[in-house]
């Protein structure tokens, strides 16, 4: 959804408790089961590739899924609210920062990468914090892009195939470094977009005094 669209829908009425928020909210329940399953496979941190690692990929799998659900579901029913806009980037920020946190822990990720995405990822939600007297930042096309890249990453890394595919790694680590480059500049666009809202609503205040007085 792109910024325009979302402020359009933002003037929608529906609800907290619609069928989107329960997905997300779901999803956010699913992150400590996630991260449960890894550790089980890991004892001492170190992977054993066995059927609880299967089970954090089938839980990741899930989460994603009800990501694009409720998307799919909020649009075409026209359930968009403010709440699902934050909440649901939120979710995302949980989801993708404990996998890339789990991941760099077992040691198969640089830590550099994880830290990088991460001071994105909530230097962002704390921008659209900043600025929500203004107006709602929602995801943009970019964002919605990002975190696609970025999942397919954390996918390729927690499918434990390394010992079948040894090329797999490679294939994963350039997804990965794809996935930090679409992060930082979809950064850079939303503080752009801050600016401008920040600016916006400094000049509407302005306007509506000077009316006023
Ligand atoms: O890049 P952000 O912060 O807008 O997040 C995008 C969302 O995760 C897309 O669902």
């Amino acid at each position: 959804m792109t910024s325009t669209d979302a402020t359009a829908a933002g003037q929608g009425r529906a609800g907290v408790w619609n069928l989107p928020n329960v997905l997300t909210m779901i999803r956010i329940a699913l992150v400590p089961f996630f991260v449960w399953f890894l550790v089980a496979d890991a004892p001492g941190l170190h992977s054993t590739s066995g059927p609880w690692r299967w089970a954090a990929v089938a839980a990741f799998a899930v989460a994603i899924y009800t990501d694009k659900l409720d998307g799919d579901i909020a649009r075409s029913r026209n359930l968009v609210t403010d709440f699902g806009k934050i909440a649901d980037p939120i979710a995302d920020k949980l989801l993708i920062g404990s996998a890339l946190v789990m991941l760099s822990l077992l040691g198969e990720l640089p830590w550099w990468a994880t830290v990088v995405i991460l001071v994105r990822e909530w230097g962002i939600t704390a921008l659209r914090f900043f600025v929500i007297r203004y107006g709602v930042i929602p995801a943009s096309r970019g964002g919605k892009l990002k975190t696609v890249v970025q999942t397919a990453a954390i996918f390729l890394y927690l499918l434990p195939l390394g010992a079948f595919a040894p090329w797999m790694s490679l294939v994963a680590f350039a997804v990965m470094m794809a996935a930090v480059a679409i992060t930082l500049w979809t950064g850079v666009e939303y503080v752009v977009e801050a600016l401008r809202l920040r600016a916006r609503g400094k000049r509407q205040a302005g306007t509506e005094g000077r009316e006023q007085a």
